[in-house]
């Protein structure tokens, strides 16, 4: 993990902790705040329509762009480990500069987080890669420690927790192997719950959410057409994650960067309905409608009965660009709760 950051609100906020991991170029929480979610019937899965959920996420078609300073911002997204002293110092340097340093790290705050949890109940959130795997060059190769694994494995004794990905849901869970968890993969456009969730959840039915999937058939066209055109590229890689497609420059010369990604523009340009993200050294195609890695935290928090509640405590854990979707999600339930709050010493 790197650059840990913590934004914490003093104990009697409610659910308004917002554990961050992130990397130190991100612009956390500087984007638009999100609506306030919809209100919710009841506390399980079943208990919210599919319809609204769909509702919610109306498409905002538009043409895929890659913005002009993306190789610097894609170079920036995931810095190489050897770094010779000079360099060091100048990030050093910079880091200093940031804002970023003046949130403190939440490995050094362990006493405030517990004590502003006490009473409500703990949701863990968790990135994948970077975050509990190392970063590694081959993708299928991101494997995590034993111990990480039962660190998990023990979290999840106590409080439920949700692996939340970019990856492919059934290649995560090749990696995990816990099936006492829940599963977000395709950045949260494929969710799944453990077949057995009733100590948190009421309700029999597993958790099982997948809103993209009209994109299945055009996911897999662009796969191919990506695989097709990249080929051409060496180091270039391209990953199915079923509702998305990853592709990969971590292992080509920089020097081809850009023509590597005018090559993705030109395949995603034939399809509006798809948009570009950037990741670590990845770009992602993904459908247009508006869910991501903050939608399924939502999603997550309403399927277990805590939705708009200020009893629940939920960490987010995450390294990348897309998990600040989820912070960003973190960050406004904070501001709602402390909102819901001051109303009540109003009165
Ligand atoms: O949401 P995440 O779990 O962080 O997934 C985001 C992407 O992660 C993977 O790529 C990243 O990790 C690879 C393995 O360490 C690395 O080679 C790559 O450069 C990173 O971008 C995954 O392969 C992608 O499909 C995900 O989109």
């Amino acid at each position: 993990m790197t650059n840990q950051n913590v934004v914490v609100s003093d104990a009697k906020s409610g659910i308004g902790v917002t554990i961050t991991v992130a990397v130190s170029n991100s612009t956390l929480f500087s984007a638009t705040v999100p609506k306030p979610p919809g209100p919710t019937a009841g506390g399980s899965y079943i208990s919210i329509s599919r319809k609204k959920l769909l509702k919610k996420m109306e498409s905002s078609v538009g043409a895929p762009r890659i913005s002009a300073s993306w190789v610097d911002s894609m170079r920036a997204s995931s810095p190489t480990r050897s770094l010779s002293e000079p360099d060091h110092d100048k990030i050093k340097k910079l880091l200093d500069c940031t804002s970023l340093l003046h949130h403190p790290s939440a490995l050094g705050m362990f006493e405030q987080i517990i004590s502003a949890s006490k009473g409500k109940q703990i949701v863990m959130f968790l990135d994948y890669d970077g975050t509990l795997s190392p970063i590694v060059e081959d993708p299928d190769r991101a494997f995590m420690t034993h111990e990480m694994r039962e660190a998990v494995r023990d979290v999840a004794k106590y409080f439920p927790t949700a692996i939340v990905t970019g990856r492919c849901r059934a290649k995560v869970y090749s990696f995990v192997r816990l099936s006492q968890l829940y599963y977000a993969g395709s950045h949260g456009m494929d969710i799944k719950g453990p077949a057995n969730d009733s100590k948190y959840r009421k309700g029999n039915q597993a958790v099982l959410f997948q809103p993209a999937r009209e994109f299945l058939p055009m996911i897999d066209e662009v796969y191919k057409a990506l695989l097709e055109k990249t080929k051409s590229t060496p180091g270039a890689k391209v990953e199915n994650n079923k509702f998305c497609v990853s592709v990969h420059f971590r292992c080509v010369d920089e020097k081809s960067w850009s023509a590597l990604a005018e090559q993705v523009r030109s395949v995603i340009n034939d399809y509006p309905k798809l948009r570009l993200t950037q990741g670590r050294k990845v770009l992602e195609i993904r459908p247009t409608i508006k869910w991501d890695k903050g939608k399924a935290l939502e999603f997550l928090l309403e399927s277990l009965g805590y939705a708009n509640s200020d009893e629940v405590f939920p960490v987010y854990i995450g390294d990348d660009r897309t998990d600040e979707d989820a912070f960003k999600v973190m960050y406004f339930l904070q501001r709602l709760v402390e909102w819901k709050q001051s109303l009540l010493e109003g009165f």
